[in-house]
């Protein structure tokens, strides 16, 4: 029995396209609150992966929860308790910071007031004050990487899956990104993301490593590193992955 702190729950979950396993028995369990990194080289199956987390691939064969929910029978319901954010976020670029805010707010069904207060709230916290009616078109990738992760957790979800959420910007407009990351995790949401930045992955209460469709290695930074005899995350990475068939 799954106890009521664990947030999501996979067993042996697999993805088939046609011959092809793409995600092959993957087990794993997230807590409330935790940071969980997932990492793999390119083609690993990562996206697939959080694909079917999200409610948005029914898995070839497996079983999970996500929220509590069943990823097989209860997709809907999941996507209603979960915040999804991608590399390419889904900020609409015509419509100013406060219109995507408002936009998102609307369609998770939060009433005006309580719009109101979140949208304010945000914007204090960001310091973003003054960019409330300005295009997204206009601001720089740094803050529109924040904008997308308040828009993907406004609800206040169980859970957020960010698919590298920090490409293309710098160490420490990445850094400014952890600590809403951190920020959303004290309070209780569970931040379950992919990355490429390995000083990123430090940053994780636990990690796991996907090569080829399955789960090689997890456990927190400092235990693989132990584990491994490598003094970074980048070595450990090296190790786990060297004999990955798929990465490009
Ligand atoms: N709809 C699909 N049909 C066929 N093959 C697919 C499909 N989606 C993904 N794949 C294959 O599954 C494998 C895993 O892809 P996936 O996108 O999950 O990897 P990833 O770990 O997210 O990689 P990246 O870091 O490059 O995004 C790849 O070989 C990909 O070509």
């Amino acid at each position: 029995m799954m106890d009521r702190e664990t947030v999501i729950s996979v067993k042996d979950l697999t993805k088939k396209f046609g011959n092809f396993t793409a995600v092959d028995h993957i087990t794993l369990q997230v807590r409330r609150g935790e940071i969980f990194g997932f990492l793999g080289a390119n083609g690993a199956g990562k996206t697939t992966a959080m694909r079917m987390l999200c409610g948005l691939s029914l898995p070839t064969s497996g079983t999970g929860t996500v929220a509590g929910y069943d990823i097989v029978r209860q997709a809907e319901e999941i996507k209603r308790h979960i915040g999804y954010m991608s590399q390419k976020f889904s900020l609409y670029e015509g419509l100013t910071v406060w219109e995507n805010l408002n936009l998102f707010a609307t369609i998770y069904g939060m009433s005006a007031k309580s719009i109101k207060d979140k949208t304010d709230a945000v914007f204090k916290t960001l310091g973003m004050e003054n960019m409330r009616d300005v295009l997204v078109k206009e601001i720089p990738l740094g803050w529109k990487q924040k904008l997308a992760f308040t828009t993907a957790t406004l609800h206040s979800p169980d859970v957020v899956f960010l698919d590298e959420p920090t490409g293309g910007v710098d160490p420490f407009t990445r850094r400014k990104f952890w600590e809403m990351i951190y920020r959303a995790s004290s309070e209780g949401m569970t931040v379950f993301v992919t990355t490429h930045y390995l000083d990123e992955a430090e940053y994780c209460n636990r990690i796991s490593i996907m090569v080829d469709g399955r789960i090689k290695a997890l456990d927190s930074p400092a235990g693989l590193k132990q584990q491994y005899r490598a003094g970074t995350m980048d070595e450990v990475f090296r190790i786990v992955a060297k004999d990955a068939k798929r990465s490009d």
